[in-house]
């Protein structure tokens, strides 16, 4: 009944956090904006799984919500382990790792020997419990023997502990050198994948096969050299000494006793890991709606929904509630079985005992010590069942991290691939021929090509879809085309090392996102190597440098998680800034849809004006305004340069595509105008 009542009232409270968190005005708005400004083709499925060699475990990081079997197995988890705790030229790692191996030898040995000392102090005071009726002498030796035995017994406790502690304070290094090591090796790999794993991703559930996948390595080697090999041993040591000294019976009582235990708890532990999961899942599932619920709070409001999400999260919390309550009465069972299991061992062992006392063939020390060495036994075992249903957890997490250190990049670089050759003046793009597409279906580009000239700036326009900005995906080679080539300055960019094709050039992306740190940082971002006037320099060519020096904490303003602090303008002109610091052959700039007004616009274009002189440019336009200066302007159109010319080339001509692209655009301002009581 408790279990119903302490479950229910987290139900309640849980529900009342929403309801009350509902009706507050302002919920989280940094999420409120991630969602709202998340792009919808981000969510699409899996893509060019035809070309790019992913393992099968990539499929389980592309958002789908089914989570395939891991594919490494056990034995090659256990070997990577070993790897750990072995692992080749490091010498102090094994160092440590035989002194822990020691010292829980010997915590163990001491463990062992306190019920020994325990019966010699029964026997001795049994034997000589009546001082006075011994000479002084005698009565002094007894006295002195008396205190040495239980002066050692105290000391085998605390020893016996202290060798524990010490094996734990030496293990953790090699444990936590485990987890760096493999967090950094993970981390590292997950950058060298390519975009399209990023893009098919879900972040949360990669960081948390990290973090899982991580932690569960520590949980693992701890667990097995603190508790499954010391269990062991001590098991076998006292069944041994059962055995060696009171004969076959105590030995079959104790295996008899640790083995009904063991398989009990095993059995009981794996009929009780499906209500945690149960449990686990409708956390989760209650989590998420909570947050998918408070993330679209203005979308509850519009539609007047609160009841509706309270009655959604609160099915959630019910069904959390049952498991919970099947969870907690579960280990209840599992409880009492243990204890049950154990008091009739322990009742045999003293049974079989108190007959040999009786006999006279046993001391009553040594039914305390048959009693002592099998209770004794009852702590490790306690946690076992904790243990073996964590390892198991834990292997799983951790081949789930393993996995994901298998998938193989679809884009890669040719070994020892030489640099790209590039200078300002011989930086030319060239297209040739190229096929495209993102996944089954029609492609995107069939047959494209294109030259931009060596510091010309060419405009690339088309509609929404068309493909702007996958050129210059294909560009900066997150992905390569199906046929034909991309070229700089005459070498085909998958020739050459990414890194320096990727130093050369520089993009501001449509959505500008920046990281959770200061202005100064983000700027600094686009060139570590320079220093902060240099930052100072940039902020100012972007008209930015002012701004910033407006604000409270001037550069170590922090702008917020994905920069969401900072308007849309500075949010860009930051970005244009770090583009600056990067200071590239090749610029692109992805011109951003966000409709800014139209002082910051004409700050922006100055900041880019700057920014581009002298270089080979790429502007995707969605405004054909901010393009008319552009040396030549590419119009896109079913995956080819339909119409290609200068501003004035391309309006003179009344039938074509730009024209019309420009008659609505202008028109549109115009009514902007209008409506804005300008004209
Ligand atoms: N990673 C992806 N996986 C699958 N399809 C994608 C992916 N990225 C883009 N697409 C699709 O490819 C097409 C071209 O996209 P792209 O972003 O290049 O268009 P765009 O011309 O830049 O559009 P806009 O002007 O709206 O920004 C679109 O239909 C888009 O949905």
């Amino acid at each position: 009944m408790w279990l119903l009542s302490i479950a229910g009232n987290r139900t309640l409270l849980a529900k009342n956090l929403l309801v009350s968190l509902s009706k507050q005005p302002i919920i989280n708005r940094t999420l409120y904006n991630q969602v709202k400004s998340f792009k919808p083709h981000q969510t699409k499925s899996l893509t060019l799984t035809n070309r790019v060699n992913l393992s099968k475990s990539f499929i389980r990081w592309n958002g789908s919500s089914q989570k395939p079997k891991p594919t490494m197995s056990t034995s090659e988890i256990i070997r990577k382990l070993v790897q750990f705790i072995w692992p080749k030229n490091k010498t102090h790692i094994k160092i440590r790792v035989v002194i822990a191996v020691s010292l829980l030898f010997g915590s163990k040995l001491l463990n062992v020997i306190v019920p020994f000392l325990f019966r010699d102090i029964v026997d001795f005071l049994n034997k000589n419990a009546k001082l006075k009726d011994f000479g002084e002498s005698t009565s002094d030796k007894i006295l002195i023997t008396m205190i040495a035995l239980i002066v050692g017994y105290g000391c085998a406790r605390a020893g016996a502990s202290l060798f524990g502690e010490l094996r734990s304070a030496i293990f953790a290094t090699v444990a936590q050198s485990s987890v760096t090591q493999l967090a950094t090796q993970v981390f590292r790999h997950l950058h060298k994948l390519d975009l399209n794993f990023h893009l098919n991703r879900q972040t949360g559930a990669l960081s948390k096969a990290i973090d899982r996948g991580t932690r569960g390595i520590s949980f693992v080697l701890s667990a097995l050299l603190f508790n499954i090999a010391p269990t062991i041993l001590e098991v076998a040591m006292v069944t041994g000494i059962l055995y060696a000294k009171f004969g076959l019976y105590y030995a079959l009582v104790s295996v008899g006793c640790i083995g009904g235990y063991t398989t009990f708890t095993f059995l009981t532990t794996k009929w009780r890991t499906k209500f945690r999961i149960d449990m686990n899942k409708a956390e989760n599932e209650a989590g998420n709606k909570a947050i998918d619920s408070l993330i679209n709070y203005e979308t509850v409001k519009y539609f007047n929904n609160d009841d509706y999400e309270v009655k959604r999260y609160q099915e959630s919390l019910m069904k959390y509630q049952q498991s919970a309550i099947k969870t907690s009465t579960s280990l209840a069972v599992l409880n009492f079985g243990q204890n049950t299991i154990f008091s009739t061992g322990l009742t045999a062992i003293m049974l079989l005992a108190g007959y040999g006392a009786v006999s006279g063939q046993m001391t009553v020390g040594d039914l305390v010590m048959c009693n002592a060495l099998l209770f004794q036994l009852s702590v490790p075992l306690n946690f076992l069942g904790t243990v073996y249903r964590e390892v198991r957890q834990s292997i799983l997490d951790m081949q789930n991290m393993f996995d994901l250190t298998a998938i193989q990049a679809g884009v890669k670089e040719k070994p020892s691939a030489p640099n790209l050759i590039i200078t300002p003046s011989k930086s030319a793009i060239v297209f040739d021929k190229v096929r495209f597409k993102y996944q089954e279906g029609a492609d995107l580009f069939s047959d494209l090509s294109f030259e931009v000239p060596s510091g010309k700036k060419v405009a690339i326009v088309g509609g929404s879809g068309s493909g702007k900005s996958t050129i210059v995906r294909l560009l900066y080679r997150f992905y390569d085309p199906l046929e034909g080539r991309v070229l700089i300055n005459g070498q085909d960019i998958r020739n050459v090392s990414l890194d320096s094709l990727r130093q050369k050039i520089g993009i501001v992306p449509q959505d500008t996102v920046l990281f959770n740190d200061t202005i100064l940082y983000n700027i600094h971002y686009g060139n570590m190597k320079t220093n902060v006037e240099d930052v100072y320099k940039v902020a100012e060519m972007c008209d930015l440098h002012n701004t910033i020096e407006k604000m409270p904490m001037k550069y170590d303003t922090m702008v917020g998680e994905r920069g969401l602090k900072l308007s849309g303008g500075e949010k860009q002109r930051v970005a244009i800034a770090r583009t600056m610091l990067k200071n590239p052959y090749i610029f692109v700039y992805d011109e951003a849809t966000s409709s800014l007004d139209s002082i910051t616009e004409q700050i922006i274009m100055s900041s880019l004006r700057k920014l581009i002189h002298g270089r080979t440019s790429i502007c995707i336009a969605h405004r054909l305004i901010t393009v008319i200066d552009a040396d030549e302007i590419f119009v896109l159109e079913n995956g080819k340069v339909v119409e290609r010319g200068s501003h004035k080339q391309l309006i003179s001509n009344p039938f074509s595509l730009y024209h019309t692209l420009w008659q609505k655009q202008s028109e549109q301002s115009y009514l902007k105008e209008t409506d804005a009581g300008k004209i």
